[in-house]
Parts: structure tokens; sequence; C-alpha cells
């Protein structure tokens, strides 16, 4: 059985109602106490199992700092001064960092842009996978491994045993995304956010990579925020579109709505700076642009 089977037949044998929400986001507000100033302004957001939720905008608007608030890991100058974080229904405010620890990887976990940064490069890369599973699940060293395998075959990793073995340097940057998100789903976790995790990527490997989320999220419903500068990506994997501007959200809705029927200007401009990378192919579409 594969890793992705096992996780499929682990949640199978206790099916969630899909309306649980596994991640709500109120009313967020992230301040800065150097500035003294409100860089992220009330973004609301809620995941249930298997949907994908996407935040769209230019550098700077606030994207980055949302997933950081979520996951516990605002630079030190920054705080969350409004709204609420639930994650499982937990309010994160008052976590500790033993309770972030037990959260991190196996409730909730995260995939970066760069994954070379967030890997090892004096360990092989099977065994980076297999500390997470160690650590978060308790399995021997020997089982450990096997389930690293598995969970490298489940990213689409053809050679599996092979890559197991091989060190960063060894692996293309598609690779590596692949491997991270081994990493990152090694815990079972049921939130998934993917921080312009295929910005970095040409466009194949970016779409490969997408499919594997989508995949992912249709086995074993891993709920997903994704974040991006790139609405064509947003288009091709969320339910549900958010769009940022200024730490503000400007516009939400369904994908295929934000999409087709644009409200605000500023998503208006950014569907016209994308129309040149192919985005018109999904928004030609009569069906709803993000089912793949
Ligand atoms: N460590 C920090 N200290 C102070 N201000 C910060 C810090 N990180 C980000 N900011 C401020 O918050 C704003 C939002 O940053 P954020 O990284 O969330 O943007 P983003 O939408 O993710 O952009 P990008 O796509 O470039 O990552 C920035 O414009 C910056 O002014």
């Amino acid at each position: 059985m594969t890793a992705s089977t096992q996780v499929a037949a682990a949640r199978s044998a206790s099916p969630e109602p899909s309306d649980r929400v596994v991640l709500a986001v109120r009313d967020l507000h992230v301040h800065d106490q150097v500035n003294d100033r409100d860089i992220v302004h009330g973004v609301s957001f809620e995941l249930t199992p298997g949907r994908v939720v996407g935040i769209v905008g230019e550098s700077g608007s606030g994207k980055t700092l949302t997933c950081r608030a979520t996951l516990g890991i605002l630079p030190e100058r920054l705080v969350v001064s409004g709204g609420s974080i639930e994650i499982d229904g937990r309010d994160i405010a008052g976590l500790s960092a033993a309770d972030w620890t037990r959260l991190r990887g196996s409730t909730i976990s995260a995939v970066f842009q760069d994954p070379a940064s967030y890997l090892n490069p004096s360990m092989r890369v099977g065994a980076q996978i297999a500390e997470v599973i160690k650590v978060k699940k308790g399995l021997s060293k020997r089982a450990a491994r096997r389930r690293a395998i598995d969970l490298l075959a489940a990213v689409h990793i053809r050679n599996p045993a092979l890559v197991y073995e091989q060190y960063t340097y060894e692996l293309s940057g598609g690779m590596l995304q692949r491997v991270l998100i081994a990493a990152a789903i090694a815990a079972d976790p049921t939130v998934l956010i993917a921080d312009e995790a295929t910005t970095a990527l040409d466009v194949i490997v970016q779409a490969e990579i997408l499919d594997l989320l989508a995949d992912l999220r249709e086995r074993t419903g891993l709920a997903l925020l994704v974040v991006s500068h790139d609405l064509a990506v947003i288009a091709q994997i969320c339910d549900e579109v958010l769009v940022m501007r200024h730490g503000e959200v400007v516009e939400r809705g369904s994908t295929s709505e934000v999409l087709h029927h644009p409200q605000h200007e500023y998503t208006r401009l950014l569907i016209s700076e994308h129309d040149q990378y192919g985005l018109e192919r999904y928004l030609e579409t009569t069906e709803p642009a993000h089912v793949l």
C-alpha cells in the first residue's frame, strides 16, 4: 500500500463531515509594533476538508504574513492585533510553544518557495522525511524509511528508493519541491499552506506540482491554502479566491465567479496582466475554472 492510499484508507475508515472547519481565520489583523501600523487588515476565510482557498495579490499585499500568522511564525516585531485563528476548532492565541510543536506538521503544515533552503544539504533527502516521521509519528527507523519511500512515490517521484538516497544538489527544483511536499504531508496534516510553492519552477513543472496538490486533496481530503501572485496558479486549483491589496481583501468569491466577473478594478488589472500567460484558456471555459 502506498503512503497516499494509507492516508486515504485511514481517513475513509473515519470519514469526516466535509463541512467540518479545519482552519478558520476571522478578521485577522497583523500589526507592526516598530512602525505602529497595521499591515494586514481584516482577512477572513475558512477551510474544510478537501477545500482549496487561494490568496492572490501583488508583492507586499500581505499574503505571506497571513500565512505566517496562521502558522504562528510571525517575525518578532509583528503581532496578531485583532481577530482570531482557529485550527481544528482551537484558538491559536493561547497555544504554548509545546502545543505549536505538536500542531505544526501533524495538523497544519506548509511549503514555501525555494525548497532547497528548507532541506539540509548534508543529509540524504529521504532521511530528512524519515526524521519527520520518526519524531511526529513515533515510528521505528526501518518503518519510517519505508513510509518515506511510500511518500516519495505518493508525490509522483518515479524511483523513490533511489531518490531517498540522494542529496539536494543532485535534484532539480521540481524534484526538491516534491520532496518538501512529501515531508510536509509526512505526519498527515489536515491543512497544507503552499506559499508561492511553484513560483520558482518553469511552467510545466509548476503545472505538475499543482496537479500533485490537487491529487492529494482529492485522495486524502487535505485542505489547502494556496498563495500566489499569479492568477493562473489560483485558476488551476482553487475553489475560492481572496484578492489582496495593501493588506486588505478587495474581492473574494468562487474562483470561476471572480475570474469571469471581477468586480474590483484591481482584480480586472490582475486578469488583464495575466492574459498573456494563458489565463484566457481558463476564462473561456463554461465549467468552473478550477476543475482539473
Ligand atoms: N519582517 C517584517 N518586518 C516588517 N514589515 C514586514 C515584514 N515582513 C513583511 N513586512 C511588511 O508587510 C507587507 C506585507 O508583506 P508580505 O510578505 O505578507 O507580502 P506578500 O503579499 O506575501 O508579498 P510577496 O509576494 O512579495 O511575498 C510588506 O509590504 C512589508 O511592508
